[in-house]
C-alpha cells in the first residue's frame, strides 16, 4: 500500500563545469528542494549529525552535497580549484541535474557565503540562508590565511582544527567533521579563499528571499546589519555568544525553517 510518500534517499553524482565529480544525496519530498552546503572543514554528514536534517521534518525535499575535495566528491588539490566561483559551479551542476525551476540554498559558515554567491548569480535560487557568514566584502589577510593553510595541511592539521574549535566551544559534530577532511584539501581550500571569497555578494533578483543568521552575541554584527540594508536580507539571531558556539543551535534553526515552511 503506497503511503503516497516519495521514494527513499537517492545518491547522485554530477560533473561541475571544470569536470570535477560532485556527489551527494537527494531526499525526495513535496515542494521546493533545499540544497544544503557545508563549510570549509566539513562534509555533508554534518546535516545529519547536527540534527538539522531531522529538524526540517520527514517530508522536507532536501539535497545534501559534498563540495569538491570533501566527503565523497572528487579531490581538487589546487587553491585555484577551490575558488568561490568553482563552488558556485558545483551548486549549479546540482541545480541542472534536478531541473527544478526554484531552489532554496542553506549554508553553514563559508557554505553560507557560497549560498549567497549562488543567489547573486543564479536566478533559480529563490531563497538563500547563510548561517554565520555575511555577504559583505572582507579583507582576506594573505599572511594569516597562508599561516592557517600551513597549519591545517600539516601533520597536526586535524588536531590544530579540532583543538581550536573545541576551545571556541564548537559542538562535537563540528569538531569531528574536521578530522574527515583530507589535509591537502584543507590546505588547498584555505588558500582557495584568496580566489574571490573576499568579494561582496549582490542580490540576484527582487523577489529572492535572503536570510542571514548569526549569534546574538556576535562580536561583529555590523556586516550582518549592512546585509539587511544593502541586500534587503532578513536577520535571524540565535541565542549564542559567538558564531562558533552558534553551531550548537543549528538544529533549532532547522526547526524555525520548518515552521516557516509550514506557515508559508
Ligand atoms: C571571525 O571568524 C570566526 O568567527 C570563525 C569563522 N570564520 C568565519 O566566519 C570566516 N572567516 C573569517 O572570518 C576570516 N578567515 C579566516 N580564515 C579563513 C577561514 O575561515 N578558514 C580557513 C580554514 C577553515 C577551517 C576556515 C576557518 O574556519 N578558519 C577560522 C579559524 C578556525 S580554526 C583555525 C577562521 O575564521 N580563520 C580566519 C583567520 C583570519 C583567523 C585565519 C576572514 C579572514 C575571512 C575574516 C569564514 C566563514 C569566511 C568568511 C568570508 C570569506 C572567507 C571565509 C568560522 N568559520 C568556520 C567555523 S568558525
Amino acid at each position: 500500500m503506497s503511503s503516497g510518500r516519495p521514494g527513499g534517499p537517492e545518491a547522485f553524482e554530477v560533473t561541475s563545469r571544470d569536470g570535477t565529480a560532485i556527489r551527494g544525496v537527494r531526499r525526495p519530498g513535496p515542494g521546493e528542494p533545499l540544497v544544503l552546503v557545508h563549510g570549509v572543514a566539513m562534509d555533508r554528514r554534518i546535516w545529519y549529525e547536527s540534527g538539522f536534517l531531522e529538524a526540517l521534518g520527514v517530508d522536507a525535499h532536501v539535497i545534501t552535497v559534498d563540495l569538491r575535495g570533501r566527503g565523497e566528491s572528487e579531490k581538487v588539490g589546487s587553491a585555484e580549484g577551490h575558488g568561490i566561483d568553482r563552488y558556485v559551479e558545483d551548486l549549479r551542476a546540482v541545480f541542472d541535474r534536478f531541473g527544478a525551476r526554484r531552489y532554496g540554498v542553506f549554508g553553514t559558515y563559508f557554505g553560507g557565503r557560497i549560498a549567497l554567491a549562488a543567489a547573486g548569480t543564479d536566478p533559480r535560487v529563490a531563497r538563500a540562508f547563510s548561517f554565520c557568514a555575511h555577504g559583505e566584502e572582507v579583507e582576506i589577510p594573505e599572511g594569516a590565511v597562508e599561516e592557517e593553510a600551513r597549519a591545517v595541511e600539516g601533520p597536526d592539521g586535524h588536531r590544530y582544527l579540532r583543538d581550536h574549535f573545541t576551545r571556541k566551544g564548537a559542538p562535537p559534530w563540528m569538531v569531528e567533521a574536521c578530522g574527515r577532511v583530507d589535509r591537502d584539501e584543507l590546505g588547498a581550500a584555505t588558500r582557495g579563499l584568496l580566489y574571490g571569497s573576499d568579494r561582496r555578494t549582490e542580490r540576484g533578483h527582487p523577489d529572492q528571499e535572503l536570510v542571514l543568521i548569526t549569534a546574538e552575541g556576535d562580536a561583529d554584527l555590523a556586516p550582518f546589519h549592512a546585509g539587511e540594508k544593502r541586500l534587503g536580507a532578513r536577520l535571524w539571531l540565535v541565542g549564542s555568544p559567538t558564531r562558533v558556539r552558534a553551531a550548537g543551535r543549528l538544529a533549532e534553526v532547522g526547526r524555525r525553517l520548518a515552521r516557516k515552511e509550514a506557515g508559508s
